[in-house]
């Protein structure tokens, strides 16, 4: 009979196996690494080295001061009426504590207790150091009361006011002894509300409530615990607690990561206020836990440290906004493409505003910026931008395209720049802070913004010619000095072309709704690596995840720059730029290379005779559809408008007559204006 398959799989008896000799793997003579680690704690507390941190606590303290003062100032007749009002019982007070100490009252159950216990040495002892003390006491009392009240009469008849002085201040601290303990006449001028202060048991309260069953299972084991363990003291780090600690063997800090919430739960803070993070100087099983007092929307962000003053160069770091310990953080913007994305109203275009005036304070840098939302939002730059444009258009996004074109032949006009630069000037075929700075070159960085870019992505007739053109400057244009940024409310892949979005280098990832849109605008996974945007709230406006600068995303809330503070900067920036000898295009009154044929203001003027003051807007365009029907056949009256209005030319109500004959009130065009608006071009572009 053949043997069974079975008999063939069947266990190898035993005696037939080599008994298996445990091996030692723990060699005693093994030798240590001899390599410590040692980190010195700072000898000063951080607030008091930190220039910002020292500034900030100064302010705050300052300014409670200076609150306290102006609360309790105003409120000084009521405290004074109340304390006169508590003054008698105050009196009464002190005559009975008076009383009681001169008679030795405080001893008395010692007394009372020799008297119960029939120790007659010891009451005898203590009846005579009451003696002493009676007969001390009353002496001091008596002189006090003859003191005073010579001094009383002293004052009433030399200085009466004095009298009257002191006994007022009399009155007052009697009042103050008269106060009720649960009804102090002065309250607190600032109520503080005491946050619990972070312990260990706290932090370790929060980890088992994410629900990770490795650091239950750690933390109910106590002692060493997994490798679960505190490596350092919990200590304050900025305006919140830090606390470092290796997690248990095999969990890392994403894990943590992704449960924020049920962490916040556990610590009992907003979600807001919690921010596990890796540490990147150590292993992977190290977590940093920083709890803040306040969520990171409601902490007061420091101002932006080039609002006032500085000047910027985009091939170094530039600080945009802080993190969550309200430390700086900066972005380096040359060598770039990038991407910024939320839904809406989460301050992506304050953002991309921000971004474009760190480049208005690099006096070399060119400005392209255009806003498809049409609302103005960049018309603070346009002081300083080569291109400007806000609308979505035809005319605009045809202005758009137009800028676009010269900047692809900019693109190839700079490789062959670059292509014949010698290895010695150009070492890594790309533009250096060198290159730029050289006028003779044409090098210098350029800046492009789009907002809302899936508006002309998705243009009918010139979408794809965007496209192109914006992919090209992705692509090439972070070598040659061009920077774009791509801003949009629509993270998808029609809005944000694959080409766009796979080659951002920097990317800002405001609040949004899913994995896709996250992705999209982070890059690929990094939603599953905890990298996620979904997790800010609506109120978190101007708090994203930054890609792209140092090794990992990092949450950075920008500062708030807003239109005001946005057109003092820009001020500021164009000073730099007249000095420099770099304002051009938009901000002298040229528009791209289609409209340099086409003077508007000149045109303009041409069709408003010398002896008419004021033309309606409709007129005007008809007269210069006949003036130049290829370049304004198809005008109406808005079309006037919107081409004058880069000129800071605004239309009027003015009087005029229809062909009818009849007298009406309609928008027009002042000649004034016009000849005003050339003058000033003329005298910008001589200067220039
Ligand atoms: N850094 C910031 N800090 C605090 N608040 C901010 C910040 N940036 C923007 N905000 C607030 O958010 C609001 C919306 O900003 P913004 O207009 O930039 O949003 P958006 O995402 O561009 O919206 P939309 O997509 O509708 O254009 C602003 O009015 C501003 O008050």
């Amino acid at each position: 009979m053949t043997d069974s398959p079975t008999t063939h799989l069947r266990a190898v008896p035993d005696e037939d196996v080599e008994p298996v000799i445990p091996k030692m793997v723990d060699n005693p003579n093994l030798p240590d690494p001899k390599v410590r680690d040692e980190k010195r704690k700072p000898v000063l507390a951080g607030w008091l080295t930190n220039r910002r941190d020292f500034a900030a606590t100064a302010r705050h303290a300052g300014a409670n001061l200076g609150y306290a003062t102006l609360f309790h100032g105003v409120r000084i007749p009521v405290y004074a009426a109340r304390l006169g009002i508590r003054s008698p019982r105050g009196a009464c007070r002190f005559v009975a504590s008076t009383n009681r100490w001169v008679w030795d009252r405080e001893a008395a159950p010692l007394r009372d207790f020799a008297v119960r216990t029939e120790d007659v040495d010891e009451y005898m002892r203590l009846a005579k150091l009451r003696q002493g003390r009676i007969r001390l006491r009353g002496l001091v009392t008596l002189v006090a009361a003859v003191f005073g009240l010579g001094f009383a009469l002293w004052l009433y008849v030399l200085a009466p006011v004095y009298l009257y002085a002191f006994a007022a201040g009399g009155v007052l601290l009697l009042g103050l002894a008269g106060q009720q303990p649960d009804a102090p006449v002065i309250g607190p001028a600032v109520l503080k509300t005491e946050l619990q202060k972070m312990t260990g048991s706290i932090v370790l309260r929060g980890l088992d409530s994410i629900g990770n069953a490795k650091i239950s299972a750690a933390i109910k084991k106590g002692g060493d615990m997994n490798g679960l363990r505190f490596t350092s003291e919990i200590v304050r780090d900025g305006p919140g607690y830090r606390a470092d600690l290796d997690l248990p063997y095999g969990v890392t800090p994403e894990d943590i990561i992704e449960a924020r919430k049920p962490l916040a739960s556990g610590l009992r803070r907003k979600v807001g206020c919690v921010w596990p993070a890796p540490d990147p100087t150590e292993h992977e099983g190290r977590l940093i836990l920083w709890v803040g007092d306040k969520p990171m929307n409601e902490t007061t962000k420091p101002a932006w440290p080039l609002l006032k003053s500085g000047q910027v160069d985009l091939f170094k770091p530039v600080v945009f906004g802080n993190d969550q310990r309200m430390r700086d953080v900066s972005v380096t913007l040359m060598f770039a493409a990038v991407v910024v994305g939320s839904i809406p109203r989460m301050g992506k275009t304050f953002l991309m505003r921000l971004l474009l005036l760190i480049a208005a304070l690099d006096p070399r840098a060119e400005l392209h910026a255009f806003d498809f939302k049409g609302t103005g939002d960049f018309s603070a730059l346009e002081p300083v931008c080569h291109r400007y444009r806000a609308g979505e258009e035809d005319e605009d996004i045809e202005y758009v395209v137009q800028a676009l074109r010269e900047l692809k032949d900019e693109l190839r006009r700079r490789a062959k720049v670059i292509k014949s630069l010698p290895r010695s000037r150009c070492p890594e075929s790309k533009v250096t802070p060198e290159l730029a700075s050289d006028k003779t070159l044409g090098l210098h960085p350029i800046v492009v913004g789009l907002d809302e870019c899936q508006v002309p992505f998705e243009h009918e007739k010139y979408g794809q010619e965007i496209e192109d053109i914006c992919t090209d400057i992705t692509k090439r244009g972070p070598a040659l000095g061009m920077v774009g940024m791509f801003g949009t409310q629509r993270p998808d892949a029609k809005s944000l072309p694959t080409g766009i979005s796979a080659n951002a280098v920097l990317r800002f990832a405001l609040k949004v709704m899913g994995q896709p849109a996250n992705d999209m605008i982070l890059g690929t996974s990094m939603y599953k690596a905890g990298y996620r945007a979904t997790m800010f709230s609506r109120s978190d406006r101007g708090i994203c995840w930054m890609a792209g600068e140092g090794d990992d995303p990092r949450i950075v809330a920008s500062a708030f720059v807003d239109a005001v503070a946005a057109e003092q900067v820009v001020a500021r920036a164009r000073k730099m730029r007249d000095e420099y000898g770099n304002v051009t295009g938009h901000a002298i009154g040229k528009g791209p290379e289609t409209t340099a044929g086409v003077d508007i203001l000149a045109d303009v003027l041409a069709v408003i005779p010398a002896d008419e003051d004021a033309v309606w807007c409709e007129r005007i365009a008809a007269r210069l559809t006949g003036l130049r029907p290829d370049a304004y056949a198809g005008w109406k009256g808005e079309n006037v408008t919107a081409a004058l209005k880069p000129w800071g030319i605004k239309p009027g109500q003015v009087w005029g007559q229809t062909d009818e004959g009849e007298g009406k009130n309609r928008r027009g065009i002042k000649r004034a204006d016009i000849t005003t608006a050339i003058t000033r071009r003329d005298a910008d572009r001589a200067a220039a």
